[in-house]
């Protein structure tokens, strides 16, 4: 797991990676890290032309048919540069100039980059080309030397998809918060060293009520830290800090799961594709990923280490409930928490409402009144 840990961040950093499944393997390098030079650099090490991995949704976006696969690989065509791999990967409106040639399900080694990628909260996108699993000459030696980090496809794949599982308690501290003094910061870490996240345990626990007031605040830093009227965000983390100090005490757990856990640069594309029209479901699609890339293992987890079992959740998603129900968490009930209706967040709501579900009927009703 440790080789595939660092090639997450080899990836990130712009580096490429060796992946190899059997006797074949792959070179990949995200697409959002590529610059010319970079490309022309990773088209050398093959003879076979560089193919481009995308998700099935991104695929269906450019018109491409993935059939049953859940990620394709497609040829980009030999003079794409990486403004075409870009626009490939992530333009908005009508697939980019001409839909990208033959298409296959991705192989072992191409899902196992993408998955890299997406893990690393990068643009679901990636470069490859076919190379040995055990290659000769200066691509032998970089290896060899670990200048290029080489791991196989099944484990990058099988840590890729188990990432978050494991928070472990790292430091605390008591924070008093305004609306709630008696609080105290909990830290988790996840065992790869990737995400951290914050219990927030409000109250003494002596005297907490039974079913104990938790909320699960998913990140997000425009809105929590800068009071973007673009979401609710802000609104709901301040209100459910306050709401459960009333009510006795409880835990907001605040989760690295910012923008749906697709991470702040893909949401902030999201957001530019969302002025282009589409609401927040599609402008995700449209990036190749899914409506919501969240994974609540983590908080089950948190829950489970500070003794929690029965809880009433403070929220509007019914994801968020079964997620918690299916780990093993009792939620015997539900508080709303609802933020101001703005011309700004009023497309964001409805979108969660129809497209998602969430129970925001009663907050749509209302007039916007600020922005
Ligand atoms: N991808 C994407 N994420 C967004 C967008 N707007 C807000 N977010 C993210 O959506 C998440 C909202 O988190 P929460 O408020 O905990 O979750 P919720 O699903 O709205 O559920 P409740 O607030 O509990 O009802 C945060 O991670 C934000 O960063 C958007 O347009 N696109
Ligand atoms: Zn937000």
């Amino acid at each position: 797991m440790h080789g595939t840990d660092r090639a997450l961040f080899d990836l990130r950093r712009g580096q490429p990676v060796h992946i190899r499944n059997g006797r074949s393997a792959v070179i990949a390098l995200p697409v959002e890290a590529l610059d010319d030079p970079a490309l022309a650099g990773l088209r050398r090490l093959s003879d076979e032309h560089l193919q481009l991995t995308l998700t099935a949704h991104r695929a269906s976006v450019l018109g491409v048919d993935a059939g049953s696969a859940d990620c394709v690989a497609v040829d980009p065509g030999p003079a794409a540069d990486c403004r075409r791999l870009l626009a490939l990967a992530a333009a908005a409106g009508n697939p980019p100039e001409d839909v990208p040639g033959p298409c296959r399900p991705a192989n072992t080694a191409q899902r196992a980059a993408l998955a890299l990628a997406r893990a690393g909260r990068l643009l679901p996108a990636v470069a490859t080309v076919s190379v040995a699993a055990r290659p000769q000459g200066t691509l032998g030696r970089l290896i060899e030397q670990s200048t290029m980090l080489s791991v196989p496809a099944h484990s990058a794949l099988e840590a890729a998809s188990d990432r978050g599982v494991r928070p472990v308690r790292v430091s605390d501290a008591r924070v008093p918060l305004e609306g709630a003094e008696a609080s105290r910061f909990v830290l988790y870490r996840e065992t790869d060293g990737l995400l951290e996240h914050v219990a927030v345990v409000i109250g003494e626990p002596e005297e907490w009520p039974d079913p104990l007031p938790v909320r699960l605040h998913s990140a997000c830093l425009t809105g929590d830290l800068f009071g973007s009227l673009r979401c609710d965000c802000g609104e709901q983390l301040r209100s459910g800090v306050a709401a459960i100090s009333r009510a006795g005490g409880g835990i907001l757990l605040y989760l690295a799961q910012e923008g749906r856990g697709i991470g702040l640069a893909n949401k902030l594309r999201a957001y530019g594709l969302q002025d282009d029209g589409l609401d927040t479901v599609d402008a995700d699609r449209m990036l190749g990923f899914g409506e919501d890339e969240r994974r609540y293992d983590a908080a089950v987890a948190m829950l489970e280490d500070l003794g929690v079992r029965r809880i009433r959740l403070l929220t509007n998603n019914p994801e968020k409930i079964s997620a918690l129900q299916q780990g093993g968490i009792e939620v015997v009930g539900r508080d709303a928490l609802h933020g101001q209706l703005t011309v700004h967040n009023r497309r964001y709501l409805t979108a969660k409402a129809e497209r998602s579900g969430h129970w925001l009927a009663e907050v749509l009703r209302t007039e916007a009144m600020h922005g």
